[in-house]
């Protein structure tokens, strides 16, 4: 079995595709599996570190000036002549398409070239890549049904959910709490601004702590910066007697979902379906510049569902968060009611879901089936 994962651009996309790319590997042991991404070295890491091969492809982001609508579609061209030889080399038996502009010219090429192709959606509301490829590809897998409305193109679509990686699902918090040197009886925040950072409440969370140290001396903090804030974020940990892990990135989140009692974190689909598999209490702040305003109607499923609180950027202030997490944590019914309603809402079999339905479309039930008894 020939595979190509094909997106990227952040690391929401790719996060679901490695995770389906995990459990064809662990059901075909023989499988061929290729990612197809942008130029982003953290991509090319996460997925070499993973064990499986990456090819970059030329493409860059729609913008709103003329220039930047110009340079997209021009490398998009580029980058499709670039995937036709690439795709016909390998010879995949599928191509799946992980959303973000990197996918576009992966998923045209295998259109060309008369290859299935299928495309994974996190999104409540579907990014322009997806929304523009659904047409042109055989089925697409989607997380919410908020999502059916916005793919009246395409010829199938299914609500498979998001593919998340094994190890978030199988972390236990005890081998955590030795990984990070913290402690086992304390409260965890896990502060996450998704693949990149978040700015914003990384600011605003380090302006928590003086009174974090002064009144609740039983949490513990692990904090994701971001490339961009870890350097502050560290120092300002130190200058407090708060226990804290400090990274700006963590490859091996699993370990901090364990241990997160609640999670403060922008509203990413990927880390929301994350959260709602394992059902950890959220304050998700959206960030607010993100297309069609996507990420406030990903808060809004989990919010709605009663499993978290949802913060506007521009109403975030250090009291807020404070009084939130108080909220959430002062109050063990409320606490395990929301972890209760988050749980219920989560798809931890996702993965499974969505390779059940490419092994349907490329033919390869017997060999499940078959693997699945021997
Ligand atoms: C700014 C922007 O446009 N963001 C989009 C981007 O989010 P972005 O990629 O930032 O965030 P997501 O929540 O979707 O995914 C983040 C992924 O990275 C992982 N992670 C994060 C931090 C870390 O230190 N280690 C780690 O492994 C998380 O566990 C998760 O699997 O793609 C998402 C999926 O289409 C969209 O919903 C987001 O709106």
């Amino acid at each position: 079995m020939k595979i190509i994962f094909a997106g990227g651009g952040t690391g929401g996309h790719l996060m679901a595709g490695l995770s389906a790319a995990e459990e064809i590997l662990s059901r075909f042991h023989e499988a061929e599996i290729v990612f197809f991404g942008s130029d982003r070295k953290l991509e090319k890491r996460c997925v070499e570190q993973k064990g499986f091969r990456y090819r970059q492809v030329r493409a860059k982001k729609w913008g709103k000036s003329i220039q930047q609508i110009i340079t997209c579609i021009g490398s998009t061209v580029l980058g499709i002549f670039d995937s036709l030889f690439a795709v016909r080399n390998f010879n995949p038996d599928i191509v799946v398409g992980l959303g973000g502009y990197v996918s576009v010219a992966p998923v045209i090429a295998a259109k060309l070239l008369g290859i299935p192709s299928v495309l994974l959606e996190q999104n409540v509301i579907p990014g322009k890549a997806n929304r523009f490829l659904s047409r042109w590809v055989d089925e697409v897998y989607c997380h919410w049904r908020g999502s059916l409305k916005w793919f009246t193109q395409a010829k199938v679509v299914r609500v498979t959910g998001t593919p998340i990686r094994k190890d978030i699902l199988s972390s236990k918090k005890m081998r955590s709490v030795e990984k990070f040197g913290l402690s086992a009886s304390k409260k965890t925040i896990l502060i996450t601004g998704g693949s990149q950072g978040a700015q914003a409440i990384n600011e605003t969370f380090l302006r928590c702590l003086p009174k974090l140290e002064s009144l609740h001396n039983d949490l513990q903090i692990i904090h994701c910066t971001g490339e961009y804030g870890y350097e502050t974020a560290k120092a300002a940990y130190k200058q407090t007697k708060i226990e804290a892990f400090v990274c700006s990135y963590l490859d091996d989140m699993g370990a901090a979902f364990s241990m997160a009692d609640i999670i403060l974190c922008r509203a990413g689909a990927t880390t929301i379906a994350e959260i709602t598999a394992l059902g950890i209490p959220a304050i998700l702040i959206p960030y607010p510049y993100a297309a069609d305003n996507h990420q406030y109607w990903n808060a809004m499923e989990l919010v709605s569902n009663g499993g978290g609180y949802l913060l506007q950027q521009l109403d975030v202030t250090p009291e807020k968060i404070m009084e939130l997490i108080a909220d959430i944590l002062d109050n063990k019914e409320k606490y395990d009611r929301m972890r209760m309603l988050n749980k219920r809402m989560g798809i931890p079999n996702a993965s499974s879901n969505v390779v059940d339905n490419i092994c349907r479309l490329i033919g390869l039930k017997s060999a499940q089936i078959a693997l699945i008894a021997g």
